[in-house]
């Protein structure tokens, strides 16, 4: 025998076998052994998000679920010397002092005349997580008209506003979190002059671009579990950023706006975004809704110089947000009857405003001396929402506690979060391997997977239950003549006399064993000398025709071992002796080796 020879060898000789039945390729995990790891990450990963999310939960509820924000709008004046503002601001706190007024007012935080919308975004994030953990939320900036509510919630191209990024944050958290899968879908409406226009729905052609050529006067319904439901209002499945991104452009430009004394380019309307959140995490489905609200201004009809059509508007503007102060004051005195129906505004938002939603309000205050009455009126409307929650004036020892525990809370989420981040990290780099594995050594898994339930060790020489025995594939069955034998291998003269031997051990159970696990016409180049898109199927039915899962084989060189060339024809005919080698004949050696190449590359 050459050097040319080759064995064929089980795979479990060659590698390590674990207790689960798995088997170590070389030094390097299983398959079994990864998904195990896989499996411990992602219970690991729910016990933490559980653990954030009640942090979460816990934080929100000690701040309050109605948060009140102030944001105080640049200056505008034009003239050269500086006029003092009659209002000043701390941390938590706005001053408004002008002749004969002296007002304060608490707010949970304000943004200043140089706050960027970075700073405001950072504040707005922590609800988003409530959105995304099931909450209804609901985000309004209200105000004077003017003081830059649009500016906040839409921003300019360079600034973006909350709308955008929060839509942006969305995705960039579910794109992170790998225990949930979520999904988004955008509607767009406004409340104009009390009734509903949905901004996203088709465009009719036949409309001239002057009139209304979006569906008008949408109907709400309440649904049975009390969600509140916009009858007909487009939903568009958003399935990525720039789609997203599109829609919200789309929506933005069929606003209705006008000019006024105060404002170039004024919001005639309330516009609300609804982004509804469907999150699935094993086998529950949540659904939420992230509401954002630019509400129309608050005006002065005289002062805006509004007259007709303007004024009109500002009159339907005035009038709803006034039933949406009804609504805040009810909740406040936790009356039993919110009047929510007595506007669209307050009807389409009544299952996020009250008990288990998050309702956030930016309050947007002018600086001018000409605008105090206003600012006043405004502040006026955010203490009113803020008292909602009883609690709100602290004494200041408990002011001490409540930042305290405010803090541990921030803490746990951030390492909450920080470790969830490492996690999703594993969990991706495991299931790459996973992938890989699999990838490389699809024949191994199959057959590994096929041997479930039949003992390892056990071979069946010669006839098989069709019923026990794996089934071959298509391609593989069409070459089968003889019984479970495929047609390139009907007994050949030579074969037929060696079969007879084969024969007998069928005939002696306890030699099933220890007979070379390959009968005599089965040898090595027989069962592998086929090209390798097909030698798994057909080096499968060689198998099954043998009782061996052929995928346990792997091809050695015959040198590698120490095997005389004949040892199989003379063990078989002779004592039977457990062999797990068999040496091809010397005319059958080329396709092994060809063979034992193309396999390699599964290696
Ligand atoms: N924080 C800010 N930084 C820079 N510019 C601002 C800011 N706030 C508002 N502006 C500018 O002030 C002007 C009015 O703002 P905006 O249209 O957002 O007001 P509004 O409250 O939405 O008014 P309306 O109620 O009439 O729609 C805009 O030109 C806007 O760019």
């Amino acid at each position: 025998m050459g050097k040319e020879a080759h064995v064929m060898l089980p795979l479990e000789k060659l590698s390590l076998e674990l207790p689960n039945g798995g088997i170590v390729l070389g030094h390097d995990k299983d398959i079994s052994t990864v998904q195990e790891e896989i499996s411990a990450l992602r219970s690991r990963q729910r016990h933490l998000n559980r653990r954030r999310r009640e942090a979460l939960d816990k934080l929100i509820d000690l701040k309050g679920s109605i948060r009140v924000f102030c944001r105080v709008r640049p200056s505008i004046s034009t003239s050269n010397f500086k006029i003092k503002s009659p209002v000043t601001v701390e941390q938590e706190k706005i001053a408004v002092q002008a002749v004969g007024i002296k007002k304060d007012f608490n707010v949970d935080r304000v943004f200043d005349q140089e706050s960027t919308q970075d700073d405001v975004f950072h504040e707005v994030k922590p609800i988003l997580r409530s959105a995304l953990d099931g909450h209804n939320v609901c985000i309004l900036a209200f105000g004077q008209t003017g003081t830059g509510k649009t500016y906040t919630m839409e921003g300019t191209n360079g600034n973006l506003g909350v709308v955008p990024r929060a839509i942006q944050e969305l995705f960039s958290h579910a794109a992170q979190d790998s225990s949930s899968t979520y999904a988004f879908s955008i509607s767009m409406l406004e409340v104009y002059m009390g009734s509903l226009r949905d901004l996203l729905a088709p465009r009719q052609t036949l409309f001239k671009p002057t009139e209304c050529n979006t569906t008008c006067n949408l109907s709400i319904l309440a649904t049975k579990s009390g969600a509140v439901e916009v009858e007909g209002l487009t939903d568009v499945l958003i399935a990525d950023l720039k789609k997203a991104n599109q829609w919200y452009c789309r929506g933005r430009r069929s606003r209705s706006t006008s000019w006024t004394n105060v404002n170039n380019v004024s919001s005639r309307s309330h516009c609300l975004t609804r982004i509804t959140i469907r999150r699935c995490g094993g086998a529950t489905e949540e659904v939420s809704k992230l509401w954002l609200v630019d509400l129309g201004g608050s005006e002065r009809l005289l002062k805006t110089g509004a007259s007709g059509l303007t004024m009109d508007e500002g009159k339907a503007i005035n009038l709803s947000l006034s039933a949406l102060g009804d609504v805040i004051a009810a909740l406040r005195r936790k009356r039993s009857h919110v009047p929510y129906r007595n506007s669209k505004l307050t009807q389409i938002l009544s299952d996020s405003l009250g008990d288990g939603s998050k309702v956030l309000m930016v309050v947007h205050i002018s600086p001018c001396k000409d605008d105090v009455g206003e600012t006043i009126c405004s502040l006026g409307f955010a203490k009113r929402a803020r008292l909602i929650e009883s609690s709100r004036e602290l004494s200041e020892d408990l002011k001490i506690l409540k930042q305290r525990r405010l803090s541990e809370l921030d803490k746990e989420i951030c390492d909450a979060e920080k470790e969830l981040k490492d996690l999703n990290e594993q969990i991706r780099s495991a299931e790459n391997s996973l992938a890989e594995r699999k990838k490389i050594l699809p024949s191994v898994c199959q057959a590994l997977s096929d041997e479930k339930g039949s003992p390892r060790s056990t071979l069946v020489v010669g006839r098989i239950d069709a019923a026990d025995s794996p089934q071959p594939p298509e391609k593989a069955k069409s070459r089968v003549s003889h019984g479970s034998v495929p047609h390139f291998m009907s007994p050949t003269v030579c074969s037929q006399t060696r079969h007879g031997v084969a024969r007998d051990y069928v005939s002696k159970p306890r030699l099933t064993k220890s007979v070379s696990r390959y009968p005599a016409e089965l040898s090595g180049s027989q069962s592998l000398s086929h090209s390798s898109s097909k030698n798994v199927a057909k080096a499968r039915s060689v198998a099954f025709s043998s009782g061996v899962p052929m995928s346990k084989c792997l091809p050695v060189k015959f040198d590698q071992i120490n095997m005389s060339s004949n040892s199989i024809d003379s063990t078989a005919a002779s004592v039977p002796q457990r062999r797990e080698s068999f040496i091809s004949r010397p005319v059958q050696r080329v396709p092994l080796h060809q063979h034992r190449r193309r396999m390699s590359c599964f290696t």
